[in-house]
């Protein structure tokens, strides 16, 4: 759902920011250290609950001020607009709230505002932990299958009650056997809907990676492991790992250790492709993510991609550009050169774009 306005306060260099917004493409430029990532961050912050750059929110806050604030207006289907905002103190917890009631949950403000982000940190996806590539994948499965949220909350807190129990100094296994049970069941039902995602999603990224232009002989390939060996249930395979989970102190398989493996001729994707070719695919898997959510769930979504042409050749911008059309997505671009801005929203057809130049902290329309 399209962000129609946004007022930031106290984020970074970002002091008194008020802008109306296109639902189409919103281009900003500015030179380093402007304040454009600051803005991303302070969208992904309604978004997720939580900066990208940072767990430390007290760095978000600007310099010798009480507290920051964001705050915007999201078009609804209905017609009529959300309001969404947070509070972050410099010392105590954020208030988060929509229209006006407090929200305690992470999930409900990732399903009024769906976001997507491409920035420096994406290249975690291809050469970072497993957990990286995990949530990427889950990111789908959260927004098209609707039973996930609640699956994922309750494994969640069954692998920590697991966790603390491993870590005790004298335990029995009739301890641990209700949660494992409990991880069976749920851990099997989040590989489920894991599962059913999984084929869409390859075959979307098969339709984008041609477009990337890689080497004839590159063959990309994506694996998904559940976490735990194949042919035994969770349970089996969670009293198999005691001894090892009794050693580490925490539970070495589930749905939590679920990897999906990107290879390129059986290599790992950051060992063979350079940055550009890897920044190219991670964005075929944000798109391919944008365009299921978009088909399954027909609702609009949000992308964030901070210094798009950063790394990349005038030809991959162009199939950016490219999948950019064909997405009904709010997009917020960053750029440091007008001229790179410029160039994109002429390739954007006619959709609705607004272009912003960001400096020292200020944030005015060009050509309004
Ligand atoms: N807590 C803070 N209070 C005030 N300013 C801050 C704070 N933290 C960082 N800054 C400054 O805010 C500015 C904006 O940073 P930001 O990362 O948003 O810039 P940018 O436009 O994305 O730059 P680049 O093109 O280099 O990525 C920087 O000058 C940074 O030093």
């Amino acid at each position: 759902m399209p962000i129609t306005q946004l007022k930031i306060n106290g984020v970074r260099n970002l002091t008194n920011v008020e802008l109306e917004l296109s639902e189409g493409f919103n281009f900003f430029y500015g030179e380093n250290g402007s304040g454009k990532t600051s803005l991303l961050e302070a969208i992904s912050l309604l978004a997720h609950g939580r900066s990208f750059r940072t767990v430390n929110y007290r760095q978000l806050i600007q310099h010798e001020q009480p507290h920051m604030s964001v705050f915007a207006e999201v078009a609804q289907q209905s017609g009529i607009a959300s309001k969404v905002g947070v509070l972050r103190p410099q010392r105590g917890q954020s208030t988060f709230k929509i229209d006006g009631s407090p929200v305690y949950s992470s999930a409900s403000l990732a399903s009024l505002l769906p976001l997507q982000v491409i920035n420096s940190k994406s290249f975690d996806l291809l050469d970072g932990p497993r957990k990286v590539r995990r949530g990427m994948f889950d990111w789908l499965v959260f927004h098209v299958k609707h039973e996930f949220s609640v699956l994922w909350r309750d494994y969640t807190k069954a692998v920590k009650q697991r966790n603390s129990l491993l870590r005790r100094d004298k335990i029995s296994g009739y301890e641990l056997a209700p949660w494992d049970i409990e991880l069976n069941r749920l851990g099997i039902s989040i590989d489920a809907l894991r599962q059913e995602c999984l084929q869409p999603f390859l075959d979307k990224v098969d339709t984008l990676i041609p477009d990337i232009n890689l080497p004839k002989e590159y063959r990309v390939d994506i694996e998904y492991q559940r976490g735990w060996t194949e042919g035994q249930t969770l349970s089996e395979a969670l009293t198999e790992s005691y001894a090892k989970d009794r050693k580490y102190g925490y539970t070495t398989c589930g749905a939590h250790k679920s990897e999906l493996k990107v290879l390129i001729n059986k290599q790992a994707a950051a060992e063979v492709l350079s940055r550009g070719q890897q920044k190219s695919l991670i964005a075929a898997f944000m798109f391919a993510e944008l365009q299921i959510f978009q088909q399954l769930m027909n609702k609009p979504s949000v992308l964030l991609i901070d210094d798009l042409p950063a790394e990349l050749d005038q030809q991959h911008i162009q199939c950016l550009a490219n999948w950019l059309l064909d997405l009904d997505t709010q997009v917020f671009v960053t750029g440091i050169y007008a001229e790179d801005m410029d160039r994109l929203k002429n390739k954007m057809n006619n959709k609705p774009c607004k272009v912003f130049h960001v400096k020292h902290g200020e944030i005015n329309e060009c050509n309004p």
